[in-house]
């Protein structure tokens, strides 16, 4: 028999999140989260789940094995690596006085139409060598990592051109190849509509241009794009371009994944279930037809708190969403406006502003955004055959995770992708 990779044992709380292979989890579900006292779980040699329970079940079938490492956690907590639904990570140049702008009362689209925003980063991405967006990108996942974070949406769309939105996508490649971190890769060149060109210019190039040049790639196996992602916004890309680069991208295979309703009414929601989206983020701006659409569709809704908080938009209708059934999931939406790494702080501005229970967050944290990137049958809650990626909290209680604004970073002891520790608390290892 071959020796097993971990045993974690003895942990205050195990928390499963659900252990029925349940794909998501809508508001009942949501607030039921299968939690065990007093349990243990075991990583197979292939970084798998191979078996969790009460620690005295655990022990007794597992007195003869071997296991290469073992973590008695009698005083911690034990929860799934956290889920991050939706993040820009790749990009140069900060935009620190961009919120100093905000702060003195410009909106997100006095910034952008001034030239700043989005602009402005793709200006520094474009000049950028690709192998400083992947050291800012490594220090960018570590950060995550270390906060809990072991499997993150990734969007380029910061070159808004072929050439750096491929530049993008090879350095996620890269990192997926070369981080323990779980990465699902979004191609968004349509980002915003770059300088000097229409919308329908910028839809052509995307739709003539980009797109083919990515199939090809993907075809030959040099790059793996998982979803496609529009900005679907007035004065961005408007519904019906936003409609064909969508489908264009889902007939070459890609999950949709889009921003849609964030600050006005767009009717994104409404167009995202018709085409079977996957996934919509934002929806500040989302309307009730778009709200029973989503719900009927088994569209995942990422909710982003950092954002609404940063720019003091109106928060989403979570409450109307969740009373409806639609799955909402939670992204930290890491960007240079919302420069936010931590998923237990976008949990705890979920429970507060958005008025999320802890329950609720810390399921959108993890198993509806795993179903939000096509991943929750591999990811988002401890059941047996899924990845062995966890957290361990020096807590009696999970919630205090949530609790603690700020505090995961004296909380979070380990963190462990597939039965490794990649992130030590006490030896600051990160791998
Ligand atoms: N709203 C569009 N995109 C990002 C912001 C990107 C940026 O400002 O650089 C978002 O999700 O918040
Ligand atoms: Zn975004």
């Amino acid at each position: 028999m071959s020796r097993n990779r971990l045993l974690v044992k003895n942990a205050k709380q195990v928390v499963l999140i659900c252990n029925n292979g349940e794909k998501y989890l809508t508001r009942h579900g949501m607030n039921g989260l299968c939690v065990i006292e007093n349990g243990s779980i075991v990583i197979g040699s292939d970084g798998l789940i191979k078996a969790v329970g009460p620690a005295e079940t655990i022990r007794a079938q597992y007195s003869d094995a071997s296991f290469e490492r073992v973590i008695d956690a009698a005083d911690m907590c034990v929860l799934p690596g956290l889920v991050d639904a939706h993040t820009h990570p790749v990009w140069a140049g900060d935009r620190v006085h961009e919120f100093a702008m905000k702060l003195a009362g410009a909106s997100y689209m006095d910034v952008h139409r001034a030239g700043g925003g989005i602009h402005f980063t793709v200006e520094h991405t474009r000049a950028a060598a690709a192998s400083d967006l992947l050291a800012s990108l490594r220090s960018r996942l570590v950060r995550m990592q270390r906060a809990g974070t072991t499997l993150v949406e990734c969007k380029s769309g910061y070159g808004l051109e072929l050439h750096t939105e491929v530049k993008m996508l090879e350095v996620l490649e890269e990192a997926r190849r070369s981080l323990p971190i779980n990465i699902s890769s979004t191609y968004c060149g349509a980002h915003a509509v770059p300088r000097g060109k229409t919308v329908t210019e910028a839809t052509e190039d995307v739709l003539r241009v980009q797109l083919p040049h990515l199939k090809e790639l993907m075809s030959a196996g040099k790059l793996r794009v998982d979803n496609i992602d529009v900005f679907c916004e007035q004065g961005v890309f408007d519904l019906d371009s936003t409609r064909s680069i969508l489908q264009a991208g889902k007939d070459m295979g890609l999950n949709i994944n889009f921003h849609g309703d964030e600050l006005h009414p767009m009717k994104s929601a409404e167009m995202g279930a018709e085409l079977g989206a996957l996934a919509i983020s934002h929806l500040e701006e989302i309307t009730d037809a778009g709200i029973v659409a989503m719900a009927k569709a088994k569209t995942a809704a990422v909710l982003l708190p950092t954002t609404a908080y940063i720019l003091r938009l109106p928060q989403p209708r979570t409450r109307d969403l969740l009373d409806s059934g639609v799955i909402v999931a939670l992204g930290s939406d890491f960007n240079p406006n919302a420069y936010c790494c931590s998923m237990p702080i976008v949990m705890h501005l979920a429970c507060v502003n958005m008025r999320m229970t802890m329950s609720e967050a810390l399921a959108a944290a993890t198993i509806n955004a795993a179903f939000a990137l096509g991943r929750s049958h591999t990811h988002g809650s401890l059941e047996v055959n899924k990845h062995g990626d966890l957290l361990l909290l020096s807590a009696t209680r999970w919630e205090h995770l949530i609790y603690q604004l700020g505090g995961h970073q004296e909380l979070i002891r380990y963190v462990v992708i597939k039965g490794n520790v990649v992130y030590d608390n006490d030896k600051t290892l990160d791998l």
